[in-house]
């Protein structure tokens, strides 16, 4: 099996899974096990890193605090009950410390607060700050003003302040800090952001900040309507998911992070800081079945911002505010995480053509319809507009939902979900007489899809619908078959699928999404990858939906198990190695854990 990383992976890096997250709704952070926070956009998602350790190395950006002379991981980390404010414990010789690690709701400008308090004995502390704007590459002029540090670099400035008593002192580029605390003593960092032409920014207290932070997350997480098994999961990926939406314009990233690697030391590393209809549609079906109607509806109203103009003209994903370039290019001067070249900032997929988020938009409007969010009077006449368009041009090959590097393809995935985009159309006509619109002519559109689709991308032989048509390959967007009704979970071309695609691409029980063997190189790019989670978490579903309940069961809940300490999941796994690979956390992976949950346990002990 090519496509599974192989050989040991250089072990420069900390794992993956060792990041937790915290998020202010516009950007976020990663924090390690060992108190570094080794990525950080300013002031936006997409923005320039002035942490990139993560990527390279901590020259190019990080700030750590930990007990001196601990350079290993903490005791023990988790995050505050239903938020996302983090503490991370060290139990040491001389007694027990906690940082909490928050980004508080954004007044004017970022922070991130960084408390520190003694619980037993007494510890020395460190604390060591490198800022690096421009992704690594920027060493900034520090200056002290009243008391405070102060770092500037062209457009950015960023400043640190704390306690009076803590002294700091800048060495080798960058700013220190020690100092002992006590039981019950607090110490407390605030580092903020601001444009550097703009005056000081408002100094936010952080203790203030962090019990509004919690009563705001907690408030936030008691709406959620999920109460069937495993629903501390459930509510962690909820929780991830609503750190990735931009508050501002309600547009959802696919991950927090650039190029993690989806093999170590290999190339297939992406920017994944931008907003995919696919990716975000698949949440915000996720946020309504959960409750979160206000998110839902923000989201639906970014889409329709964001698609306005010329059908032919929409893409596949958008900037945070629905920018619509994103040209992509690499960062020379960043050898990557592990070693895994190149870092690639922005994404080459946004031109592509991808048929399948026609469906996954229109169902979208679907399923916002049915929650009963208020209706957007124009919404129907983009759903018309975008079906005009799609009628025209789904007969042609496209790129596919994994945004395929190679020759376009008539891609069996993309073509049923042409299917869902006139299907959905057709079930609203007949559905509410007060829409306008020739319900034949969808009709005609969604038989015609149907019988091509059975006919070229279905092969009887081996009983298995296939990646494209007339090819051997397979591919594991199939699942998704019975859930967007194209077929019955019954049908035997569905079971027969399911057990093909089972078959080829599992790998230790999980999935990959394709074969990325040297023979077909469908997505013309070297190398292999690991398991795909959400692919993973679609055969859980497909096999619940045909009737395998307790063969579902087991598989989520392994799956369940591959969440980090913190219940957060990259986009793949490595299950030789048993590790996270590729951005992280992953925004498709906790959509699938979610929906996954709803469909095997949500009928009966879901609230
Ligand atoms: O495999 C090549 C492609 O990989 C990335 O796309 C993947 O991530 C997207 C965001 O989560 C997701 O929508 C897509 O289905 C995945 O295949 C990458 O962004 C592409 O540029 C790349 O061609």
């Amino acid at each position: 099996m090519a496509s599974v990383p192989a050989g040991n992976p250089p072990d420069v890096h900390r794992p993956i899974e060792d990041y937790a997250l915290i998020g202010d709704h516009q950007t976020s952070a990663l924090v390690s096990r060992d108190g570094s926070i080794d990525w950080l956009c300013l002031p936006r998602f997409d923005s320039a890193a002035c942490f990139a350790a993560l990527l390279g190395d901590e020259e190019n950006g990080h700030w750590r605090i930990a007990p001196k002379g601990e350079d290993g991981p903490c005791t023990r980390r988790a995050y505050r009950p239903r938020s996302l404010v983090l503490d991370t414990v060290w139990e040491t010789a001389t007694g027990t410390v906690r940082v909490t690690d928050l980004m508080p709701q954004r007044d004017r400008c970022p922070d991130v607060v960084r408390i520190v308090e003694g619980l037993d004995g007494e510890v020395t502390m460190r604390s060591t700050l490198r800022l690096r704007f421009d992704y690594g590459s920027v060493i900034p002029w520090m200056r002290r003003s009243d008391g405070h540090r102060v770092a500037v670099a062209g457009p950015d400035s960023m400043w640190l302040r704390s306690e009076p008593e803590v002294r700091t002192w800048g060495k080798d580029f960058g700013t220190h800090a020690e100092f002992t605390v006590g039981k019950g003593e607090k110490v407390a960092f605030v580092l903020t952001w601001h444009p550097s032409h703009e005056p000081r920014p408002p100094q936010c207290d952080p203790h203030k900040a962090l019990a509004d932070s919690l009563e705001d997350w907690q408030a936030w997480a008691d709406r959620c309507r999920y109460k069937g098994p495993y629903a501390d999961a459930v509510l962690r990926s909820l929780i991830t998911l609503k750190a990735l939406t931009y508050a501002p314009t309600g547009g959802i990233v696919a991950a927090a992070t650039t190029s993690l690697p989806e093999e170590i030391g290999g190339v297939r590393n992406w920017d994944y800081r931008y907003c995919w209809l696919r990716d975000s549609t698949l949440t915000l079906g996720v946020l309504l079945a959960a409750g979160y109607h206000e998110e839902a509806k923000a989201w639906r109203d970014w889409l329709l911002r964001a698609v306005a103009g010329s059908p032919g003209d929409l893409q596949i994903m958008y900037g945070l505010a629905g920018e619509r370039r994103i040209p992509e290019y690499e960062l020379p001067w960043l050898p990557g995480y592990a070693d895994s070249p190149p870092v690639r900032i922005g994404n080459e997929a946004v031109q592509q053509l991808q048929l399948d988020v026609y469906g996954e938009v229109v169902d979208s409007f679907m399923l916002a319809r049915q929650a009963g969010l208020p209706p957007k009077p124009h919404a129907w006449q983009v759903q018309l507009r975008l079906l005009e368009f799609l009628e025209s041009v789904w007969r042609q090959p496209d790129s596919g939902l994994w945004e395929v590097r190679g020759p376009r393809r008539h891609f069996v995935h993309s073509k049923i979900m042409v299917w869902v985009a006139a299907d959905r159309t057709v079930r609203a006509l007949e559905a509410d007489p007060r829409l306008r619109g020739d319900i034949n002519r969808w009709r005609a559109m969604r038989d015609a899809v149907h019988r091509e689709v059975c006919e070229r991308g279905y092969d009887p032989e081996r009983g298995t619908f296939t990646q494209s048509y007339g090819s051997r390959e397979l591919d594991a967007a199939l699942l998704l078959i019975p859930r967007v009704g194209f077929l019955p979970p019954h049908d035997p071309r569905v079971t027969g699928t399911i057990e093909a695609v089972r078959k080829e691409l599992a790998h230790d029980g999980f999935l990959r999404r394709y074969s990325t063997d040297d023979e077909t190189n469908v997505d013309g790019l070297p190398g292999g990858e690991g398991a795909f989670l959400a692919c993973s978490f679609w055969l859980a579903d497909a096999l619940h939906l045909t009737g395998r309940t307790q063969e579902a069961r087991e598989l989520f809940e392994r799956l369940v198990g591959l969440c980090n300490d913190v219940g957060l999941l990259a986009e793949e796994y490595d299950p030789v190695h048993r590790r996270q690979l590729g951005n992280f956390p992953q925004a498709f992976s906790h959509i699938g854990l979610v929906g996954a949950a709803f469909t095997l346990f949500g009928t009966e002990e879901a609230g």
